[in-house]
């Protein structure tokens, strides 16, 4: 594990001892993989798991639910201790209180929506959730006479995660739900699990290949290479320093950002970000962002450019003027870190460019980059 790549600070503040937490200190040994995590989470928010295909997200979240049978350690959720290999506890799925969503639904095609739903009300054995509440949170009362095989993907992902709830788990475990679907429908089913979980303070953990969909909705982010844990923090924090190493390779180098709306619309089809008293951002405008007050975006590294004086007639919307905190040398390019106000952004150019610039730590340069490079997923 690299140590380095943890962020103390960050996770200091979300282990706070208020916050009920899901500990994991497990190892799953297979022929050709061993899995072995270390790792206290937070049970706020959405917590994403990524990470390269084949590096134990999945084999993670099967052993919290209960699927692993073969691992060794501690997993307690709570105060409820799921696993514990030396006192020889190992509690059935059904009895976790963990509910799971996969990227195929499974789900009872003989029966209808509704059908499959009275089926998850019948085995819960709490009734703090109604029927009809879930539906409505799920958006589901136009199709509850239909049969589950005539379904879109998202309608039947729909469905699911509507059963997942109704079992009224105290953790939900999202394992590429989306990745079947269109991006139309990724973008209403993240929309529809943000909200879920904020009505019903639901903790999740969210498994994605899509760090753009992870990016929109999770407020800390765990990242696994071949088995471990290599960065564990706020979103933003960890998407900022996976900029900065090479061995992962598993972004695209950005600059992660929530900020608040100042103006919806400036008249011009631009909307104005407040990233501090001093400098707005720009972006495009979505009729969508009219009902926020804060919004997630990033800004690839590579949609940045840098000047040395405040370009006055560019064609070219926002203008940062910010101070050079660090000089990545990435073969034929340079990684910068420019700090504006408090904020970092992170600029790829060439090294071409930089010594053309003459660059150097510490000195003063302006960001430069279109609205339209200021991206989101899902508003
Ligand atoms: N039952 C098993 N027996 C042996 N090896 C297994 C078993 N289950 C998973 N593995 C191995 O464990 C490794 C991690 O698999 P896992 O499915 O957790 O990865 P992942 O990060 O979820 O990948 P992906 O993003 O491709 O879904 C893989 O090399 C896989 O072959």
């Amino acid at each position: 594990m690299n140590d380095s790549l943890i962020n103390n600070a960050a996770l200091n503040s979300l282990t706070n001892h208020k916050t009920p937490q899901l500990n994991i200190n497990i190892n799953i040994s297979y022929q050709q993989f061993e899995l072995s995590i270390k790792q206290s989470i937070p049970l706020n928010g959405i917590t994403g798991v990524f990470g390269h295909s084949a590096s134990g997200k999945s084999t993670l979240l099967r052993a919290i639910a209960g699927l692993e049978t073969t691992l060794t350690g501690e997993i307690t959720l709570v105060d409820t201790s799921l696993v514990n290999s030396e006192q020889g506890i190992y509690l059935k799925p059904e009895q976790r209180q963990v509910g799971l969503v996969f990227q195929n639904s499974r789900l009872f095609s003989h029966l209808t929506v509704l059908g499959n739903l009275e089926y998850a009300v019948k085995r819960c054995k709490n009734s703090r959730l109604s029927l009809a509440e879930v539906i409505k949170l799920t958006e589901l009362s136009a199709l509850l006479d239909q049969e589950v095989n005539q379904l879109s993907g998202g309608q039947q992902q729909r469905v699911a995660l509507a059963r997942a709830i109704l079992a009224e788990p105290k953790l939900l475990l999202l394992d590429e739900p989306l990745s079947a679907l269109d991006r139309h429908s990724k973008t209403q089913l993240l929309k529809m699990i943000l909200n879920i979980q904020k009505q019903l303070s639901l903790p999740m953990l969210y498994v994605s290949h899509s760090l753009d969909e992870l990016q929109q909705v999770c407020d800390t982010l765990l990242v696994l290479a071949q088995g471990k844990v290599v960065s564990f923090g706020n979103i933003h924090h960890v998407i900022h320093q996976l900029n900065n190493n090479h061995e992962c390779d598993l972004i695209q180098q950005q600059t992660s950002l929530s900020l608040p709306i100042k103006t919806f619309n400036n008249g011009h089809g631009l909307t104005a970000l407040a990233l501090n008293a001093q400098q707005d951002i720009f972006l495009s405008c979505d009729q969508a962002f009219e009902q926020q007050t804060q919004l997630r975006c990033f800004i690839l590294a590579s949609d940045i450019s840098i000047t040395l004086t405040e370009p006055s007639n560019s064609s070219i919307v926002n203008h940062l003027l910010g101070t050079i905190k660090q000089i990545n040398a990435q073969q034929n390019n340079v990684l910068l870190t420019v700090i504006c106000g408090s904020q970092d952004f992170f600029v790829t150019i060439s090294a071409f460019s930089q010594q053309k610039l003459s660059l150097t730590l510490r000195q003063q340069v302006y960001l430069q980059f279109k609205a339209s490079a200021v991206r989101t997923f899902i508003h």
